[in-house]
Parts: C-alpha cells; structure tokens; sequence
C-alpha cells in the first residue's frame, strides 16, 4: 500500500514508516513541522502528532478522500467528535493505545469493575520525559472503562516508551494489573493490523478494539 504520515519525523511516526516499509509498503507522503512531502498520492493517512495539528490532518485526508489511522494523544471532546462527524465520509481508526497487551488490559478491566465496589482504585502512568500531555490517554481509557472517579499519577522518567499500572485494593489484598510496551514497535504493530482492516471497511468510526476482536 502507498500510506502517509503526519507526524512521520517524530518518534512514532518513524517507527510507523520503518515497519511498513519493512513489510514491503511504500511510503509516498507525509507531514510534519516543515511542511508537506509529497510524491504520489497516498491510500491512507496515518496521524501521531499533537492535538493542534488535527485541523491539518483533517483537511488532508478530506483532499485525499483516504482512510484515517489516528493515535495522537490529548484531543478534545470536541475533536474526537469533529472526527466521529468525519467518520460519515471516510473511515476512520482512533485509539489512544495500538498495543495488544492494553486491549487485553481493557478486557480484564471490564470483566472485574463490577466486584470492586469499595475497594481503593488507582491508576499510575510512567512514559519519557520528551512526552508532552498528561495524564496519558491510556490512563484515561482504563478510567473511562472503569466508569469511576479514579485518580491518576503521571511518573515522566527518562525513555520509558509506556507503563500503565492499575491498583486496586481492600483491607485484605492488592490486586495489580500492569502492562509494559518494551519499545514503540508493539504500537506499530497495532496500526499495521489497522490499516490492514481500513483498507476495506465502509465509512465510519472504528476504535483498536475493532480491529482486534473483529471475527
Ligand atoms: N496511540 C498510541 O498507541 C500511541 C500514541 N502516541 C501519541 O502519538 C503522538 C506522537 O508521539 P511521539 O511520536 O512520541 O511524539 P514526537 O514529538 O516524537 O512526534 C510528533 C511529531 O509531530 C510533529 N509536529 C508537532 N507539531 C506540528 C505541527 N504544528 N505541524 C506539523 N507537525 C507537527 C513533530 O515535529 C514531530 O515530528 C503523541 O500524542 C503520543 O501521545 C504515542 C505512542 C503510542
Ligand atoms: O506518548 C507516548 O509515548 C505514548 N502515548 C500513549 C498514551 O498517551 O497513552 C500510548 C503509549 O503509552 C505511549
């Protein structure tokens, strides 16, 4: 496939760009701080910048009339729906985590959040210090599942590519759910499983969780 990138000269979008192109796919437009390239026209548009770029992205991919691919971290309510209308014309996947291990996460969360009334709930986040939002949009999946007001910490520690631990616990017991992506590539994974599934769907608003438990 001939994809593109917003964002493609920061860290994910790099690690995007060379695992697809490790799979045989060509890299043919992109996006980023100093302006476009561009060398033919792409059939889907990946995004990992920041919230302000998504005007941009918006405009490109209503140009290109190309499927979106989203990770970017720290949208508003009112851009996640701009994306959710956009999603009338073009299809779309968003989610704020493309690892595995955090769906599977999510799962779990799911499967125990109706036995823990009472219990003490906290989520901790630690990510590199280049990262720029906080809390991380993982974190707030994992609340956002939970149906609580859960506090988070957000830990900035050197080049931890991403850690989420949720704890929770009574008088009795601490149960710990943690999850460790070892480098960006268990992202990159996801979003390669993403464009495969985009590639053929119809217009509309897919989320990582669609695209891992489709059958
Ligand atoms: N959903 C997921 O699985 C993951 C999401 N993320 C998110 O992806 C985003 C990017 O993360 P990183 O690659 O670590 O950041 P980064 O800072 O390395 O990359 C961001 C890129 O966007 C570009 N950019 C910034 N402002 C711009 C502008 N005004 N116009 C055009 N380009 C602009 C930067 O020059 C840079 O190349 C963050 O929101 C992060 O939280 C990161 C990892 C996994
Ligand atoms: O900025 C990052 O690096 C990451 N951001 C995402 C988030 O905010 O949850 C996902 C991952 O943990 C890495």
């Amino acid at each position: 496939m001939k994809f593109g990138i917003v964002g493609y000269k920061g860290r994910m979008g790099n690690e995007v760009k060379l695992l697809f192109e490790e799979k045989g796919h060509e890299f043919v437009w992109g996006y980023d701080k100093d302006g476009e390239y561009f060398s033919q026209t792409p059939e889907l548009i990946i995004d990992f910048s920041l919230p302000e770029v998504l005007e941009k992205t918006i405009e490109f991919v209503k140009n290109f009339k190309v499927p979106l691919i989203i990770g970017t971290t720290g949208l508003s309510e009112e851009q996640l729906q701009s994306l959710k209308l956009l999603s009338q014309e073009i299809p779309i996947v968003q989610s704020y985590n493309f690892s595995i291990g955090i769906q599977l996460f999510l799962k779990v969360v799911d499967l125990l959040k109706e036995y823990i009334d009472g219990w003490d709930i906290e989520i901790v986040e630690a990510h590199h210090r280049f990262k720029k939002d906080k809390p991380s949009g993982t974190a707030k999946m994992i609340k956002e599942c939970l149906e609580k007001e859960v506090p988070i910490s957000s830990l900035r520690l050197g080049n931890v590519p991403g850690d989420h631990i949720l704890y929770l616990a009574n008088l009795g017991e601490v149960l710990t759910i943690s999850h460790r992506a070892l480098s960006r590539r268990a992202f990159a994974d996801g979003v390669y499983k993403s464009a495969n599934f985009i590639l053929n769907k119809e217009n509309g608003f897919y989320i990582f969780e669609d695209v891992m438990f489709e059958n």
